[in-house]
């Protein structure tokens, strides 16, 4: 019989978990101060409670716990007589605005959410938790549910707001004619380029059913420059282009799925053309140390065939297409760098 040695446990350790579980009842709060477009109600000035009740058609007394639970958190203000006002944190949850959370916090909290719950069976199994739950992989639950598969490209439009500043800062963009976002969903960032690199010309590629949306958002001023195709980056990607972006791609897939992408890339690249990674790398010194790649691999354990990777993982995959890995970008976040390949 084995005799388990168990240590005592100190009460600051029980109120550790206690805080962590804190993290997922305050995101709840955010959730729903997110369906009920609080921030844009706010926007218009400070609102006492029973006016966002009426606004919201909610039962005031619950919102006011949900509202002060925000507020505790920094999210939204309270002043003394149960009005709330908009701050910049709360500012984070409007509508249609450049650089929104709300709609990948609705992501996370909706068809993700279930997953995170049931990561034991991707430990035990190695499968999807998202695939166990809905049925299908993500990308396909999306096409089977366009408005949800919406929100999620505005999700992920509302994130790039995170590090398109640090990306256009930090690369040097002028010196290429021809770029192409690879899985470039509603094509934020190759705007964002764009913007700023007057001679270039730019092409969103990605599927059928995001590229209907993304050719409707190109701006006026960029018309002449930027374009659009439609296919999957798993049978081939435009040709001839002397830079290649793709953001948020690569940790979607295994290894074995990265390198038939880049290898995909590598056949399109002329040689001398350049290939930026855009995702998050973990410090190989990171041990025992927070950092947001590591929680931002959970939602690849929960949803996708993915995960985020350490630099050496990366140049292994980047190395099996052919490719040289030549630099690594930081661009001042956790959540995101720049890895250069090129086609020798
Ligand atoms: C995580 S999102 C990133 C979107 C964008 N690059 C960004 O950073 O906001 C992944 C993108 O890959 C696209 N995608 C998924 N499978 C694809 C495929 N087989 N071929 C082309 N694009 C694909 C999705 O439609 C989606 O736009």
């Amino acid at each position: 019989m084995i005799t388990i040695e168990k240590q005592p446990v100190k009460p600051e350790f029980t109120f550790k978990m206690f805080e962590i579980l804190g993290g997922l009842w305050l995101t709840g709060c955010v959730k729903t101060a997110a369906e009920l477009n609080i921030a844009d109600l706010l926007a218009s000035g400070p609102m006492t409670i029973s006016k966002l009740a009426e606004e919201t058609q909610s039962h005031e007394i619950q919102l006011y716990r949900v509202m002060r639970a925000l507020s505790g958190a920094g999210i939204f203000e309270e002043s003394e007589n149960r009005t709330f006002a908009l701050n910049d944190f709360g500012a984070a949850l409007q509508t249609n605005v450049p650089g929104t959370a709300k709609n990948f916090v609705l992501t996370i909290m909706n068809e993700h959410f279930p997953g995170y719950g049931d990561l034991t069976y991707a430990v035990q199994t190695g499968k999807i938790p998202f695939e166990h739950i809905h049925g299908k992989d993500l990308w396909g639950f999306y096409k089977e549910y366009p408005e949800i598969g919406e929100n999620f490209g505005k999700g992920m439009t509302g994130m790039s707001g995170m590090e398109l500043k640090g990306i256009i800062e930090n690369y040097d963009f002028k010196p290429y004619h021809k770029i192409v976002d690879i899985g470039g969903g509603n094509g934020v960032m190759i705007h964002t380029i764009l913007n700023n690199t007057p001679d270039s010309f730019g092409i969103i590629f990605d599927e059928a059913n995001v590229i209907e949306k993304t050719v409707k958002m190109i701006p006026e001023n960029l018309k002449e420059r930027c374009s659009v195709a439609i296919g999957s980056f798993f049978d081939r990607v435009p040709e001839g282009a002397d830079l290649y972006t793709m953001k948020w791609i690569i940790h979607d897939w295994s290894d074995d799925e990265c390198v038939q992408i880049l290898k995909n890339c590598y056949n399109a690249m002329p040689k001398g053309a350049k290939l930026l990674i855009i995702d998050a790398v973990i410090p190989d010194d990171s041990l025992n140390k927070p950092h947001m790649a590591k929680l931002l691999d959970i939602v690849m354990l929960a949803c996708l065939t993915g995960k985020e990777r350490t630099l050496s993982e990366f140049k292994m995959i980047i190395e099996r297409a052919g490719l040289q890995f030549n630099r690594l970008v930081h661009i001042g976040t956790e959540a995101k760098s720049i890895i250069e390949c090129e086609k020798l």
